[in-house]
């Protein structure tokens, strides 16, 4: 078990901007007793403890995604799922639908599937949900993932030379049952590459199953010479934008940092 002391935590918490669940205990002086002769038991000082990943103090979290690359953005900001219940929902995208609108549903499909799943799951029944839907626009046209090489190579050769668009939507619900989103842009401009380049790229594999047919955290980072806004909206989670719903709604962030210190320095 993870424990912090009152006066270790004193100085962190207040930089971190948590609030004490109890008033810092007062020295513990003994009281006058009512019974002359007798004196009371000083008060215990009253200890705070950091949560430990996967203790009951943290409410749980849980991934709705089977995308990888969520799962180490989540971790990269310090916060392990307690589990991830990834859903196959229909991706198809209906006429008209600009890009905005197809990430929002998407992540809210995804939600609300995983949702009915760790209903059953009475430890994750009152849990924090995250899910996500990323997709890549350029002009007019609207870019899902790659799973054919032949789709890859079209994509690759629309994105070469000129800029395009990375929208990630984020759906929260929380344990109370409140839904929050949050839809991020990212603006990429890719080099103009060859299509030697290109053929080479393609035998990587790294285009498979990516909004784009392309992995920026891989060799395709080679490819862009200008982003705006987000990298990590980019790879599929935005962190800013994930950790401040999390923490706005009251998923105890800061002090999961401060018990992953804990450990790391133990
Ligand atoms: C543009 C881009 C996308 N991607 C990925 C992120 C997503 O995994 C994927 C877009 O597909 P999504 O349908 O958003 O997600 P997914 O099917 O992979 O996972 P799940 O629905 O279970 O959450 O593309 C990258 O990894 N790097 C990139 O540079």
């Amino acid at each position: 078990m993870i424990s912090l002391k009152v006066g270790s935590l004193t100085g962190l918490s207040s930089k971190l901007g948590l609030k004490r669940s109890t008033p810092a205990p007062a020295e513990a002086e003994p009281v006058a007793a009512a019974v002359p002769g007798k004196v009371k038991a000083p008060k215990r000082p009253t200890r705070r403890r950091a949560p430990k990943p996967g203790s009951s103090f943290r409410p749980k979290l849980v991934l709705a995604s089977a995308s990888p690359r969520r799962l180490q953005l989540l971790e990269q900001a310090g916060l392990t799922p307690d589990a991830l219940r990834p859903s196959s929902v229909d991706e198809s995208v209906s006429k008209g639908e600009v890009p905005r609108q197809i990430v929002r549903r998407l992540a809210k499909a995804k939600a609300e599937a995983a949702l009915k799943l760790v209903k059953n799951e009475p430890e994750l029944a009152k849990c924090f949900l995250i899910a996500a839907d990323t997709v890549v626009a350029v002009g007019r046209r609207v870019l899902g993932k790659a799973e054919l090489e032949n789709e890859a190579a079209d994509m690759l050769r629309l994105l070469r030379g000129r800029a395009h668009r990375v929208y990630t939507a984020v759906t929260m619900v929380t344990p109370e049952g409140r839904w929050r989103e949050r839809v991020v842009e990212t603006r990429v401009r890719f080099r103009n590459i060859t299509d030697q380049e290109i053929g080479a790229y393609l035998a990587s594999g790294e285009w498979r199953g990516k909004a784009g047919g392309y992995a920026i955290q891989g060799i395709a980072g080679a490819f862009v010479i200008k982003l705006v806004g987000s990298y990590t909206n980019v790879v599929g989670l935005p962190l800013t934008e994930t950790v401040s719903m999390l923490a706005g709604e009251g998923y105890p962030v800061a002090l999961l940092w401060l018990a992953k210190a804990e450990v790391d320095a133990a």
